[in-house]
């Protein structure tokens, strides 16, 4: 059989790789725990805390028009989005979250860049500390290797 050829992105960062991470305030304390994550799992594997720039937003609802201002600001080779949407008494969480994840894929789609979808979506306060450094990862370290990943395979197109 004829071999095929095979494009994939190694999780080292390229010299130089640039990261925006966009941060939502709501439920902090579980997402400075991604954002942490996000920014150990970028240094592990290659790159500079210097070429890391983080960005507040006050919820995940407001990630994607950020997310979407730091893509089109062509300073950053990849966007990391990390946030925690916990449900409540109403749908309010129903909307947030289906907007949240829809807004963050569209900026990738439209900025043709790896544009990675962190946030916790949650039933419970549980799930989203298990998921922000405890037995169920962290959602943050996880974005940052899928990051250079990506970073890496689209430079091969
Ligand atoms: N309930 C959560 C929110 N709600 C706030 C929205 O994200 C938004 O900031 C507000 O509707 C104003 O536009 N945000 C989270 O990140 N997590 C939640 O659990
Ligand atoms: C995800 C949310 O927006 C939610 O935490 C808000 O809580 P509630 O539905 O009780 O107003």
């Amino acid at each position: 059989m004829k071999e095929i050829k095979v494009l994939e992105g190694k999780v080292v960062a390229p010299e130089g790789m640039k990261v925006g991470i966009v941060a939502s305030r709501f439920n902090e304390i579980i997402v400075n725990k991604l954002l942490g994550g996000a920014v150990d799992g970028l240094v592990r594997h290659g790159v500079e805390e210097e070429n890391i720039t983080a960005a507040w937003v006050p919820g995940a609802f407001e990630i994607p028009v950020a997310a979407s201002a730091m893509a089109k600001s062509g300073k950053y080779d990849a966007i990391i989005c990390v946030g925690a949407v916990i449900r409540g008494d109403t749908t309010h969480y129903d909307y947030v979250c289906s907007e949240v994840s829809k807004g963050i894929a569209q900026v990738g789609l439209a900025e043709k860049m790896p544009v990675l979808f962190g946030v916790l979506t949650t039933e419970n306060i549980e799930q989203a500390i298990a998921r922000a450094g405890s037995k169920g990862g962290n959602k943050g370290y996880d974005c940052a290797l899928s990051a250079i990943e990506m970073v890496n395979l689209m430079r091969q197109f």
